[in-house]
């Protein structure tokens, strides 16, 4: 491909005069689809939308799919359309605007040749000459003189005298048909040669050498447009310009030489040997995929797994549902008086802490299981890693946590009775939320890391079961050893139940019989900083947290990418 970019980059110098350069916009074209003998306006078909583009000097090819356009633009461009069809859009040929009244120096050459059989080549050529000449401007030494011109050019010198040919005569070539019928139209000496599927009927070699032909006359003062089907790569190299239709649209337009690029910069690359025109097709149709899918592509599937894998979603629902139930139940209606006013409180945090951090076991599979899948499609160039762990942290894990939370939280709040403050019943379910995230974010880290489920399990397992342990409410942190006592920094479980606690007991009264219990006074006790910013950092912590587990699984992701 590169060797047909540099043979490209070569010939940009082969023009002995360039042709007029053709610049169309905003073309609409619609049919009216009204039946036969009825009296009711018919449907519009919109069989161009919006297409703008430029037919510079040299070859300039339309390429799509059969009915998406190709004919219908070759034809609006060459003005042979009803006018009434063309519902906007303007042409300009040089910068001038042309429509169908403009004297345009152009022609056209039909699919089907429409020669006259019994006639020889010459003949049909002098036929064109002296109907299409004028007789003012061509005398018939000069008529004769442009046949012989046009015979020479074409290479039509050995059949000039062989009769085209009918059903009972045996003419010349399909080869020579087709350049008879491009002869035809070169008697008027078009600067804009318009062919609708020039090779179309010919055999591979034949319609080989109409297009060296055609490339021929571009490199003088000629702008060749024309659709073509699926020309081999011979073919599809003579390309100066490449326009990609699909359903009256054009989706590429620019050098031949660089729609590889092009598609290859977008996430469509071609595989070795493949055939550059037979690729663009496959992409058109749908049979190659963009490995540079958005994070909003892969989000959709995501989206859609979300939706339809009742373990990531609805059963996660559920799962909060019912613990958030069986919290309320097991701490309904928490009477102020002590000791049960702050031992149950702290314990029904505790139950809500190791649910949500727990709960994220069963993930861990999950991730493993999706690993596979991920480690497959990265390396088969469907989406890049980034579009991937974007999907899955906007559209699988943050939702998956954050909805069902409120209806636990909301539950559990209610049931067990805790603050009567709307400030306090959000920043309880900020806190949850945070601290499930800071936990996923960890098991999907983890996830990343190994490559086996057993593995991933007793990787999140001691994590878990340390940072438990060092969350303040086993074992009471300030009378830990002090070479153990920096785990206390990261235990998730320490930074959600000491938020969740400066949130209940801070500005809390408790009773027991005449004695006053203050909320303030057991956080000093436990030795929780209970100001405004003691209350924040552990939010603030949970938060670096996910932040930090999130880089750490993507960089992960980056090194499975690398491996295989
Ligand atoms: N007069 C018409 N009435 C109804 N539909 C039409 C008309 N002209 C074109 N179409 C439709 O418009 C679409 C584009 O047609 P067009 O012939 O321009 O496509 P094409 O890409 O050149 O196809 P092919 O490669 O098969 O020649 C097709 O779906 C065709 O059926």
């Amino acid at each position: 491909m590169e060797a047909s970019a540099q043979s490209r980059k070569e010939q940009a110098g082969d023009f002995e005069s360039p042709g007029p350069t053709l610049t169309f916009s905003n073309i609409s074209y619609a049919v009216n689809l009204k039946k036969t003998f009825s009296i009711k306006k018919g449907e519009e078909k919109w069989i161009l939308q919006n297409v703008s583009g430029i037919m510079k000097p040299g070859m300039n090819a339309l390429l799509g799919p059969t009915g998406s356009g190709k004919t219908s633009l070759l034809d609006v461009l060459a003005h042979r359309k009803n006018p009434k069809g063309i519902k906007s859009g303007q042409v300009q040929l040089n910068g001038q605007f042309v429509d169908s009244s403009s004297h345009q120096p152009s022609a056209y050459v039909v699919q089907d040749d429409i020669l006259m059989g019994t006639l020889s080549v010459r003949e049909n050529l002098e036929f064109s000459a002296n109907l299409r000449l004028s007789k003012k401007e061509y005398n018939a030494e000069e008529r004769q003189k442009k046949v012989n011109e046009v015979i020479q050019e074409l290479g039509l010198q050995d059949c000039a005298s062989t009769k085209i040919g009918t059903e009972f005569l045996r003419g010349i070539s399909g080869g020579e048909r087709k350049r008879c019928s491009i002869g035809m139209e070169l008697i008027t000496s078009p600067s804009l040669l318009f062919l609708d599927e020039p090779t179309t009927g010919l055999d591979a070699n034949t319609a080989n050498s109409i297009m060296h032909l055609l490339y021929m006359l571009s490199r003088n003062s000629r702008t060749i447009i024309f659709s073509i089907h699926q020309p081999r790569y011979s073919i599809f190299r003579l390309f100066d310009s490449l326009t990609l239709m699909n359903k009256g649209q054009i989706i590429y337009q620019g050098p031949g030489a660089e729609a590889l690029d092009y598609f290859t910069e977008i996430g469509f690359k071609c595989e070795p040997y493949n055939n550059p025109s037979d690729f663009f097709l496959d992409v058109i149709n749908g049979a190659v995929t963009s490995s540079l899918e958005t994070p909003n592509s892969v989000g959709g599937r995501t989206m859609k797994n979300f939706l339809r894998n009742p373990q990531t979603s609805v059963v996660q629902v559920f799962m909060m549902i019912f613990f958030g139930i069986l919290n309320g139940l097991i701490f309904f209606q928490i009477p102020n008086t002590m000791p049960e006013a702050l031992q149950n409180r702290i314990g029904a945090f505790f139950f809500l802490i190791i649910n949500q951090v727990f709960g994220n076991l069963s993930a861990v599979e999950l991730f493993i299981k999706e690993k596979v899948l991920f480690i497959h499609e990265n390396s088969s160039g469907y989406y890049r890693t980034s579009a991937y762990f974007l999907s899955k942290i906007l559209i699988d894990l943050i939702p998956n946590r954050i909805i069902p939370i409120f209806g636990l939280a909301a539950i559990s709040y209610f049931m067990i009775g805790l603050k009567e403050d709307v400030t306090s019943f959000f920043l309880f379910i900020l806190t949850i939320s945070l601290t499930s995230l800071a936990a996923v974010s960890l098991a999907f880290f983890v996830s990343a890391s190994a490559n086996t489920f057993a593995a991933a399990n007793a990787l999140i397992a001691i994590p878990y079961v340390l940072m438990m342990v060092f969350g303040g409410f086993l074992v009471n942190l300030n009378g830990m050893l002090n070479w153990l006592s920096w785990l206390k920094w990261i235990s998730i479980f320490r930074y959600g139940l000491d938020a969740l606690a400066i949130n209940e007991l801070k500005g809390q009264i408790f009773y027991s019989n005449l004695t006053l219990f203050y909320g303030e006074a057991y956080l000093d006790q436990q030795g929780i900083n209970h100001s405004t910013w003691g209350f924040w950092q552990n939010e603030v912590a949970l938060f670096c947290m996910t932040i930090v587990f999130m880089f750490l699984a993507f960089v992960q992701l980056l090194t499975v990418n690398k491996w295989k």
